[in-house]
């Protein structure tokens, strides 16, 4: 199955639960500053809550217990990609998604073979203070020649930046701060479903 061309990333599940109707068909558990109880749990509920609406569920980080909930996809960074058993990962059948934000990082990426390859920052972003400048969208186009699989890119995206994103050579763009900063999230998030709907029924 390809990849979905909108990629939100919620939080927690109450934000999951908020977006799921509107019909988001991939969509990344991303939780920080949890004990591993409320971690645990908040997987298998978001699990549950997307099997339900036919979404595509990717746990970020926490890949033993993405393995024990069944998810579709496991989303490491190159430190989480370190200390991973990739091999448990794909002995369950989930897949992998793999962030990159230089050339060695995308070697490193490629030698553990990923379903996905994400791109970032693509643009500058408030929600996380990071070493690497925006990419750009000639980036995009560089790592699409280097990349057999789809490209996720990252970082800044709006629904006005997204088609020089798509137009540049990604397969998917993922967000955070566009929807749940947003003063409607769920009408935001019903923009971004239009707005990538031809990419979907190519
Ligand atoms: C689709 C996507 N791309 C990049 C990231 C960032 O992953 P990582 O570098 O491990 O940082 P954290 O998100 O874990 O803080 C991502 N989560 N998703
Ligand atoms: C979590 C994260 N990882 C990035 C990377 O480049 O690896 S950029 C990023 C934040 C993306 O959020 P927003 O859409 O709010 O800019
Ligand atoms: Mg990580």
């Amino acid at each position: 199955m390809p990849l979905d061309p909108f990629y939100p990333i919620v939080p927690d599940t109450r934000w999951l639960a908020r977006l799921l109707p509107a019909g988001i068909k991939l969509v990344q558990l991303r939780i920080k500053d949890e004990p591993s109880d409320v971690v645990a749990a908040e997987i298998v509920k978001a699990r549950d809550l997307c099997a339900k609406a036919r979404c595509q569920l990717v746990v970020n980080d926490y890949w033993r217990e993405a393995i024990d909930a069944g998810a579709d996809f496991v989303h490491l960074g190159q430190e989480d990609l370190a200390s991973a058993d990739l091999g448990a990962i794909r002995r369950a059948k989930i897949r992998i998604g793999i962030s990159t934000h230089s050339e060695e990082e995308l070697e490193t990426a490629l030698a553990a073979a990923p379903d996905y390859v994400a791109l970032g920052p693509i643009y500058p972003t408030l929600l996380k203070k990071m070493p690497w400048a925006p990419q750009g969208l000639d980036r995009i186009g560089a790592w699409n020649e280097r990349i057999a699989c789809p490209l996720v890119a990252i970082g800044g995206i709006t629904p006005e930046r997204a088609q020089g994103v798509f137009a540049a050579g990604a397969d998917s763009v993922a967000v955070i701060t566009d929807i749940l900063a947003h003063d409607d999230p769920v009408r935001r998030t019903e923009a971004w479903l239009s707005c990538t709907q031809s990419l979907r029924e190519r």
